[in-house]
């Protein structure tokens, strides 16, 4: 009998299994479709502690009770699928978990049909790609925590340990918890990667540096607190050769998404947290696969005059602007958990969170030990850029980020994400915004009424701006 079922043998799946086994667990695996059952038997069965069940119900019946199966599957509908294959195969008390990339809206509701049978669900995220699952991921569990108490040491076990040795896996919340803090995870991830596009953009287009010199410079960036696996990778892919030239630039600029990045800035909007870096990461995204269109407009306008390349000391502000900017992506990914937090009733708490994600997960990097001290220090930080660390860092670097983002404006270079990350920060930082103007024509279109900043005490008020309208105001709300 095996200690723990999986379902899924693909990449995640069947690396999580290797995990699982390599620290002393017994796996019962089983997928859909069995010939990849078998192609993972054949390679990695012999003398470990794998079972094969060719079905579902085989599957089960190799399982120690009360049970615990990991599925690791496509997310969506296939999920519902084998949730519903399960159900009636299962006994009370046994426990399922999804480690996909699920909605969490999904898991909210798939909680709750587990809970009407008698079982127990844990929506877990998973993060650390193929690396990750096989040595040790970043895991984000929420659900019900009697299972997190029956499967929290297996989990703790498999999981990424950070730098000082800690697992990289902590129980986050009720029913979705979990996978809303993946969602947001991957919602800072999309920002991230932007925001190094955006930077190796920049060098293409306004310095003669080739690949090899773009991935040294990141690579020297990697040492200080830019550094983190993104950097790494993005080091490592521009210094890629594929038959001696670099592999990169002869990669199709068209960019995939299967969800994640989406719904973080769906629950920003739905809570009102300006999430603008994520936003644009992702909205760039949908424009790059505007391929055809992209390369018409390319011939009808053009762009600006030719100037010179930047010289090295500029390429130093680059690093110092996305700097700068990434700190300004994490406030806005913090402010997106502590909202969500109260919408949710979750009690989320950014230290444990910060600390879970400094090993295994793909936006490990050295700036999350800085967060989890801004928010131990001051629970109540309304605002990580304000922390006393990475406020001396911004008032360092924003100026590079202002001379960053104005030369890509004169240079053509599209740079959404830098630009949008000062706009946040310019609008942050300013006592007054023109909302009162904004606020008056709210009122003289539609009667939505306005304060007055020095006598917001006696409520709202409408004027009939044109002389010509009633007396009668809308509604106050926002929804
Ligand atoms: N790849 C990554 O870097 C990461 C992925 N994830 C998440 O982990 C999960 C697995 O990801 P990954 O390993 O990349 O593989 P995929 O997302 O490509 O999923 C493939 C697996 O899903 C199974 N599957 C698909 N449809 C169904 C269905 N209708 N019923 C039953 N099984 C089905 C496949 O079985 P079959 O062989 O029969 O087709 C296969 O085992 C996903 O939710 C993904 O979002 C999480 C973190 C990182
Ligand atoms: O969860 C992940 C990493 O953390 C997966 O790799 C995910 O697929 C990445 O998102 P996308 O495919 O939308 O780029």
């Amino acid at each position: 009998m095996a200690q723990i079922g999986l379902v899924g043998l693909a990449v995640m799946g069947a690396n999580l299994a290797l995990n699982i086994e390599s620290r002393g667990y017994s796996v019962a695996v089983y997928n859909r479709t069995y010939a990849a059952t078998e192609k993972f038997m054949s390679i990695y069965g012999e003398g470990r502690k794998l079972e094969a069940a060719k079905t579902p119900e085989e599957l089960i019946a190799k399982i120690d009770k009360p049970r615990t199966i990991i599925m690791m599957i496509k997310a969506g509908a296939p999920v519902d699928a084998l949730i519903d294959t399960l159900i009636p195969l299962l006994d009370k008390g046994d426990t399922l978990i999804d480690g996909g990339n699920a909605n969490f809206h999904d898991t909210v509701r798939r909680s709750k049909k587990m809970a009407e049978h008698g079982l127990m669900y844990i929506g877990m995220g998973v993060s650390g790609g193929e690396e990750g699952a096989l040595h040790g991921p970043s895991l984000m569990p929420g659900g019900d925590y009697k299972a997190w108490e029956n499967v929290g040491q297996l989990l703790m076990d498999i999981s990424a340990k950070a730098p000082n040795g800690e697992p990289c896996c902590a129980y986050l919340g009720t029913d979705g918890a979990g996978h809303f803090t993946k969602t947001v995870h991957n919602g800072i991830e999309y920002g991230d990667m932007e925001l190094l596009c955006e930077t190796y953009q920049f060098m293409r287009n306004a310095t003669d540096m080739t690949c090899d010199q773009m991935g040294d410079v990141f690579a020297k960036w990697n040492e200080g607190m830019l550094g983190g696996y993104l950097t790494t990778i993005t080091s490592e892919i521009l210094k890629f050769k594929e038959n001696g030239e670099a592999l990169v630039p002869r990669i199709l600029d068209v960019a995939g998404q299967k969800g994640t990045g989406k719904w973080t800035v769906i629950e920003a909007l739905n809570v009102g947290v300006p999430s603008t870096v994520v936003g644009e990461a992702l909205f760039s995204r949908f424009l790059t696969t505007k391929k055809a269109e992209r390369v018409e407009a390319s011939k009808i306008f053009d762009g600006p005059e030719a100037m010179e390349n930047v010289d090295a000391a500029f390429v130093e502000k680059l690093g110092e602007a996305l700097l700068a900017a990434k700190i300004i992506l994490y406030a806005q990914g913090c402010a997106i958990l502590i909202d969500c937090t109260k919408e949710y009733g979750w009690k989320m708490h950014i230290p444990t969170i910060a600390r879970l994600w400094r090993g295994g997960c793909i936006i490990r990097s050295n700036m999350l030990e800085d967060i989890v001290e801004a928010f131990e220090t001051n629970p109540d930080l309304p605002n990580m850029m304000i922390a006393p660390k990475f406020r001396e860092i911004l008032k360092k670097n924003i100026p590079s980020l202002r001379e960053v983002v104005a030369e890509g404006a004169k240079r053509g270079i599209a740079l959404p994400a830098m630009a949008s990350a000062l706009a946040y920060f310019d609008g942050y930082r300013c006592a007054k915004l023109p909302a009162n103007l904004l606020q008056a024509q709210r009122d003289y279109f539609g009667a939505h009424t306005y304060l007055l900043e020095d006598d917001q005490e006696s409520g709202p008020r409408h004027t009939n701006w044109t002389g010509e309208g009633g007396e009668i105001s809308s509604g106050v709300y926002n929804v």
